[in-house]
């Protein structure tokens, strides 16, 4: 079986690839970084790390690596023969990789069935991809796409540092893992190894995007105004700790009203995920994790969607609230959106910036919230 990655990355060399690999799949990774791309043709493997106190590793063998930037015919090769075709960009960059895929989906000489995944922290990515890949489709090419071209959404969940190393291509990962896949959206019988396929994302999507991600940049922002470097470091401040568990007790009210999760089930799954956090092996950095504040603080995103149900009920997620108020406040060297973000607060004031990069009204209930507090 063949699949094609776009995004060689943290969480596609240590996750997406690795599995995909260990299901029988040889990866060819697309990536626009050519130290990364030369170093995978080169040697054809790479060095996984699991960071627990057992120290293990394992080698992902049989990867190929391709520059989308100057290898476009190969990359349509590549694509024409794949079999699975995935990618973890980040949300911005499907866009750019759109019209490439677009290309080799309609280019397939044969009708075998091939499914698309995109492995983005966000509500139903492989939707937004497949809008974009059908933007450059016509009415003729659609139907036939549709016939042999799964576009299946995903969660994808394991927390993959950036690690500084001599080594580009090697990469440290939590042991813990899970991706699950919706199902009735795949095409063909595609083996996905110890993906766990699902008929309904929905619950697993927002359970993983409304606890994980929520906690997650509820540490990396009041760490980071904390002074703190490592998510670890923030997470061992009982103040932070604390602020973190609020914020996780609203984001469980508004899942459990949403989707009926069994209470205590729902408690393990936070418990798990604090742990995760506080990983002693895992060196991740607020900079990392809170990147992108501008995507962070969208309306659909991990803050702001359970703040805004919380303020339409006319209640107040408190916690939630001073987290939307910490990533205005955040700035990383290189994140060009902390840098856009940072900009519009210092001419146009906290207020104005989170009603631009929100989408909400001036009159939104969860807008007069935020208001209050600044
Ligand atoms: N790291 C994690 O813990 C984690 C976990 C789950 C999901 N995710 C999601 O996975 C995605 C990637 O995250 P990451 O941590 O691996 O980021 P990353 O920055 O390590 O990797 C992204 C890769 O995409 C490449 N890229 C950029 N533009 C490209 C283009 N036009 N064509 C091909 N490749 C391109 C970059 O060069 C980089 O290698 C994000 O959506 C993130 O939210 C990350
Ligand atoms: O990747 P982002 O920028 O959407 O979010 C940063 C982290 O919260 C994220 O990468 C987590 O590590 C990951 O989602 C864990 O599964």
């Amino acid at each position: 079986m063949e699949a094609v990655h776009f995004g060689a990355g943290n969480i596609g060399r240590g996750f997406i690839g690795a599995l995909l690999h260990e299901a029988g799949y040889s990866v060819t990774f697309v990536d626009v970084n050519d130290e990364l791309i030369q170093a995978l043709k080169k040697r054809e493997k790479y060095t996984v790390h699991i960071a627990s106190d057992k120290q293990t590793s394992f080698e992902v063998t049989g990867v190929d690596g391709l520059n989308s930037q100057t290898e476009e015919t190969e990359v349509l090769e590549a694509l024409q023969k794949a079999d699975a075709i995935t990618t973890a960009v980040g949300t911005a960059t499907l866009p750019m990789i759109a019209p490439i895929i677009a290309k080799g989906l309609t280019s397939r000489v044969d009708n075998n069935h091939v499914n698309v995944i995109a492995c983005e922290n966000a509500i139903r990515a492989t939707s937004m991809l497949r809008e974009e890949i059908f933007t450059h489709l016509t009415e003729g090419e659609k139907r036939i796409i549709t016939h042999n071209v799964g576009f299946a959404d995903a969660a994808v969940d394991r927390i993959v540092p950036s690690v500084a190393s001599d080594d580009v291509l090697e990469v440290t990962v939590e042991p813990f893992f899970e991706w699950i896949v919706e199902k009735p959206s795949l095409a063909g019988d595609i083996q996905l190894g110890e993906a766990t396929l699902v008929d309904d994302l929905a619950p697993y999507l927002e359970r993983k995007l409304f606890t994980v991600n929520s906690g997650h940049a509820a540490a990396a922002y009041r760490g980071y105004r904390a002074g703190k470097e490592r998510i670890l470091d923030a997470m061992a401040d009982t103040e932070i700790e604390t602020h973190v568990r609020k914020i996780l007790e609203e984001t469980s009210i508004f899942l459990i009203e949403n989707y009926g999760f069994n209470v205590e089930a729902h408690e393990a799954y936070v418990e798990k995920i604090m742990e995760r956090f506080k990983n002693p092996y895992l060196q991740d950095t607020v900079v990392r994790v809170g990147r992108g504040p501008i995507r962070k603080l969208g309306e659909k995103d991990r803050i702001v969607r359970p703040a805004k149900a919380f303020a339409e009920k006319g209640k107040e997620a408190k916690y939630l609230i001073m987290t939307i108020i910490d990533a205005l406040h955040f700035y990383a060297d290189g994140d060009a959106e902390s840098e856009k973000l940072k900009k519009m607060v210092q001419t146009e004031g906290e207020l104005s910036a989170f009603l631009h990069f929100s989408g909400l009204s001036a009159e939104h209930p969860l807008a007069q919230q935020v208001k209050a507090k600044l």
